[in-house]
């Protein structure tokens, strides 16, 4: 059993990907959908972010209104930091519990999606392989600006907030180029797919030399006592 990361930068085409390796049958955990879970009406993380940005965060409805909180934390590093302290510990705890279930469901390798791995460091550490999903950066931010309906300006200072994609290049395992067009992303999604499979055909095998080497000990042991006795 292992754990995947995979990351990328904001629509860099993450969630692209990600589509595709459900349809594969992949175990996928997605951290903006649990950050948009743990800031539910009336959660502990919405009562936080009230407290400290305001209700003027709201919507009439009394829901976080996403597109002022961004234009906020967006251009204020300071800010970022706050709302980071206040969904990151919720969005790691309710990914934990969401893996454990997978394993539990005997998946053998579970993908967490999560856009900002390689800026807080310490997730990658439990990642057996980390894959990024890269874009050129005019492309990206072509995509970003129609997506979101932004001006180049806002759209720059999104980019801003996250390590560039290009200084995250050397740190991944694996790189999906989504440059192109999708059917060359979902090429290569295939194909990088297929090998964390094939690398799973060897872990029966890894766990039968452990137990067979786990049991030459203690059938040793047990003789070396008698002999000793
Ligand atoms: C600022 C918020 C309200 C904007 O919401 P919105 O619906 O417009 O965007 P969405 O949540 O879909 O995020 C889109 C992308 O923005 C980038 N992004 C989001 N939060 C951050 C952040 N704190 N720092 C840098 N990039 C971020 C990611 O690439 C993400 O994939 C929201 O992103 C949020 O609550 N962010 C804090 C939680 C967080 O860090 N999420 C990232 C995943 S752990
Ligand atoms: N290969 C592609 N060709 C054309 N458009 C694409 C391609 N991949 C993604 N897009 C478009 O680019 C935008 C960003 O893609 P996507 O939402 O998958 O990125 P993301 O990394 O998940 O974004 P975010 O970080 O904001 O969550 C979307 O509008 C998507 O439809």
């Amino acid at each position: 059993m292992f754990l995947v990361g995979l990351t990328g930068g904001i629509a860099s085409g993450k969630s692209t990907v990600v589509s595709i390796l459900r349809e594969l049958g992949c175990a996928v955990i997605d951290a903006d959908l649990i950050a948009r879970q743990v800031v539910r009406l009336g959660t502990p993380a919405y009562t936080k972010i009230v407290q400290h940005f305001g209700d003027g965060v709201l919507l009439v409805s009394g829901e976080l209104d996403r597109e002022k909180l961004g234009a906020i934390i967006f251009s204020d590093p300071q800010k970022r930091c706050v709302l980071n302290s206040i969904t990151h510990p919720q969005i790691r705890r309710e990914m934990l519990r969401q893996t454990l279930w997978y394993f539990f469901l005997g998946y053998r390798y579970v993908i967490l999606d999560i856009p900002l791995l390689f800026e807080s460091r310490s997730m990658t550490r439990y990642m057996k392989h980390t894959m990024l999903v890269y874009c050129d950066p005019q492309t990206q931010l072509e995509r970003l600006m129609r997506r979101n309906s932004l001006s180049q300006d806002e759209a720059m200072k999104r980019i801003a907030a996250q390590l560039p994609l290009d200084s995250k290049l050397p740190l991944a395992d694996h790189v999906i180029d989504n440059s192109g067009d999708r059917e060359s992303t979902r090429r290569q999604v295939l194909q990088l797919n297929a090998r964390l499979e094939s690398s799973l055909a060897y872990l029966p095998v890894r766990i039968t030399a452990v137990t067979m080497a786990t049991g030459l000990v203690v059938f040793a042991c047990s003789l070396l006592r008698r002999l000793w006795q």
